[in-house]
């Protein structure tokens, strides 16, 4: 698809649903005792390979104009599936679904496509293991296909040694179904939109900074669930307002859990122009509206506790670094190179070919800015992160954008286009 750049981006949004709080409200749903109802559900492929595999496993899932209905059918409601689970492009499917297959009494059989088959799943299987579930996969368990074979699974005493919500949530799920009590203890706080959620379910969640304590039970109760916009996909809209001069944007209902807003804290130290207008709190995850203008931007140093809060932001973000006076540091987010692409390459090679002055690290990336930047050749690498990020990038470069592959943004943000032409000026 092809991009040209735009005198300003001036409106007010609302966004799809945020991807991970569709994904568990269809999960936590289906193994609920009834019937459950999801309002703004992101219509997202991620989240449609979420509602297939759970059809799959004999759950009644209505689609209805962007609201869903998930008849729950219990803990240990599901049905063997005749068929393998795919998982399509999503690693939240495959890795928090292998926590609750852990727990039925059933094989089943994962895949997904090409990119999955290249992510690690030991992270999660290792410990689904040490549970008590069979599993199967390429590479000891590491790739899929992955077969799993559930049952009697034991409580666990569990350290994490990397940042990850799916990782966690996969274990808090098989703890639920476990004979005795769990412990997780995370290397830093991830997003905690399954602690959150799961609670509200009635699930025996109990938090205490980085130590979460994880009772089994018999049953979880159906909800009504509203989901917010996405921070994910606010993202991109809230760095092109700030980095396009004259730009202001108004993004409605934006979920601003603060495991979630990185990207925010990074806003406020480059020295941009944003404030949050509306903040109420809905099925225990802060929202409100992000009012954000244009302004000069400086460089700043990205790391440690602060990469899980914007893990998703990280390319956007390097956009924006290009348009900072000064150094941008990017460091400790060596996740970056197992997600859809390898994050870091993909910024990096397709910022170089846009002039950006910019070095690759082994576990980041450092940016001088700032650079008038050139439309260039992008590959997407299949990733929609990286297809959205650019075609930000390409509304302030002089000449032509065109992006390899743009349709895989329909992962998580199917309506970005329509957006971002409504408020292009
Ligand atoms: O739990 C989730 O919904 C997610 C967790 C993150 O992955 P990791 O847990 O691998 O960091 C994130 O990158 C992904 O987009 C969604
Ligand atoms: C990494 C992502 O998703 P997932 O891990 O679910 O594929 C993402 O949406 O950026």
């Amino acid at each position: 698809m092809n991009f040209n750049s735009v005198l300003r981006l001036n409106g007010e949004i609302i966004l799809p649903g945020d991807k991970s709080i569709s994904h568990r409200a269809v999960m936590f749903s289906a193994i609920s005792n009834g019937k459950n109802y999801i309002k703004n559900f992101l219509m997202g492929q991620d989240c449609l390979s979420t509602i297939d595999c759970f059809r799959k496993m004999g759950v009644n899932i209505e689609i209805d104009n962007g609201n869903i209905i998930v008849y729950g059918g219990g803990l240990r409601g599901l049905k063997k599936p005749d068929d393998v689970l795919n998982v399509g492009n999503s690693g939240t499917t495959i890795r928090l679904i292998m926590g609750i297959l852990a727990g039925q009494n059933f094989k089943s059989t994962l895949i997904g496509d090409e990119s999955i088959s290249k992510r690690p799943m030991k992270r999660v299987t290792d410990p689904l293991k040490e549970m008590g579930a069979k599993v199967d996969g390429i590479e000891n368990g590491n790739f899929t296909p992955i077969t799993i074979e559930g049952g009697n699974l034991n409580g666990i005493n569990y350290k994490m040694s990397i940042a990850s919500a799916q990782v966690k949530s996969a274990i808090i799920l098989a703890s639920l179904f476990a004979n005795s009590p769990s412990k997780i203890i995370e290397k830093s706080k991830s997003r905690n939109h399954t602690e959150i959620m799961l609670k509200a379910f009635g699930a025996d969640i109990n938090v205490d900074g980085l130590e979460i304590d994880v009772n089994p039970v018999d049953c979880l109760y159906p909800q009504e669930i509203h989901v917010p916009g996405d921070i994910s996909s606010a993202a991109f809209f809230i760095a092109g307002a700030s980095i396009i001069k004259g730009s202001e944007v108004l993004i409605k209902n934006v979920g601003l859990n603060p495991t979630r807003t990185g990207i925010l804290d990074v806003l406020i130290k480059m020295g941009g122009n944003f404030e949050i207008l509306n903040k109420k709190i809905i099925c225990g995850e802060e929202i409100g509206d992000i009012l954000v203008k244009y302004s000069n931007l400086n460089g700043v140093i990205i790391d440690g506790d602060l990469i899980p809060r914007l893990i998703d932001e990280v390319p956007i973000i390097a956009i924006m670094a290009t348009q900072a006076e000064g150094q941008t540091i990017i460091k400790d987010a060596k996740e970056l190179k197992v997600k859809e692409s390898n994050r870091i390459k993909s910024v990096v090679e397709n910022l170089k070919k846009m002039g950006a002055d910019i070095q690759e690290l082994e576990d980041g990336m450092i940016i001088n800015g700032p650079t008038k930047l050139k439309g260039a050749n992008i590959e997407s690498f299949n990733d929609h992160r990286i297809a959205m990020a650019f075609s930000i990038a390409s509304l302030i470069a002089y000449g032509n954008t065109y992006i390899h592959n743009f349709k895989c943004v329909d992962v998580s943000f199917p309506s970005f286009c329509d957006i971002l032409k409504r408020i292009s000026y």
